[in-house]
């Protein structure tokens, strides 16, 4: 495979493996979303096909991570039958050098984050693109809404500083519905001096189940790169 047919592919593809590859025999691991956690997913199920991994049990963070455990064969469980998660995998839109970042752009952060914030270990999975200097230079932060709160929340959100606009669905009439049944609205800051403190003032907007800022729970970030056109991976 070359780099020229599509390198943010080979860069997710490769970033997705070498994250496979940390995941032990005997754990519980987090399974994230988005095209870069599916290539893990992927690579996870082969080792497992292949041997090398036993005994592994997935907690998927959504449907679509549901749907590629159950195609790749890993073993699924839920947060209520167990005490903890080893390890989780998941990608990221933006990742600052604090190792803070935004998620959301499949409208999973809600599930994520749960998943995610309770691993013993987050391994998070990007491509070179995604890495940024401050949080909100090319991504949006997606706010989950429940349907009535909805223009209140927007209200609050442009308050803030905010230009909050509602995700539409793509082939789909209407707004994108999370797994929940709620809306996302993604709110574009000019600046985000401060994560720690802007994700704690949107969650404590009423009607506001989840924002896709998460700070301080990321343990290592693999990012995928290509350089003198073969993929590699470096540690932030
Ligand atoms: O809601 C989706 C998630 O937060 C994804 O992990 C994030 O959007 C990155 O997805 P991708 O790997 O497809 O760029």
């Amino acid at each position: 495979m070359t780099a020229a047919a599509d390198p943010v592919k080979l860069m997710k593809q490769e970033v997705g493996k070498a994250a496979a590859a940390l995941v032990k025999s005997g754990t519980i691991v987090g399974l994230g979303t988005g095209s870069t956690t599916a290539f893990a997913i992927q690579y996870i199920g082969e080792r497992l096909k292949s041997g090398e991994l036993k005994d592994i049990v997935g907690v998927p963070t959504s449907f679509q991570a549901e749907v590629l455990a159950k195609e790749y064969g890993i073993p699924l469980t839920t947060l209520d039958a167990i005490d903890h998660i080893d390890i989780a995998i998941d990608g990221a839109d933006e990742v600052d050098p604090q190792k803070n970042l935004i998620k959301g752009g499949g409208a999973a952060h809600t599930r994520e984050k749960v998943v995610d914030y309770l691993a013993n270990q987050f391994i998070v999975v990007v491509d070179g693109g995604k890495v940024v200097d401050k949080l909100g230079s090319i991504f949006a932060v997606p706010v989950e809404v429940i349907p009535m709160a909805m223009t209140p929340v927007m209200n609050a959100l442009k308050k803030l500083g905010g230009k909050p606009e509602l995700r539409m669905g793509v082939k789909k009439a209407g707004p994108v519905i999370t797994d929940q049944g709620n809306m996302v609205i993604d709110v574009r800051f000019d600046d985000i001096p401060d994560p720690v403190n802007l994700e704690t003032t949107l969650n404590n907007i009423p009607g506001v189940l989840e924002n896709g800022i998460f700070v301080n729970c990321a343990d290592i970030v693999l990012v995928g790169e290509v350089v003198d056109n073969q993929p590699v991976v470096r540690q932030l």
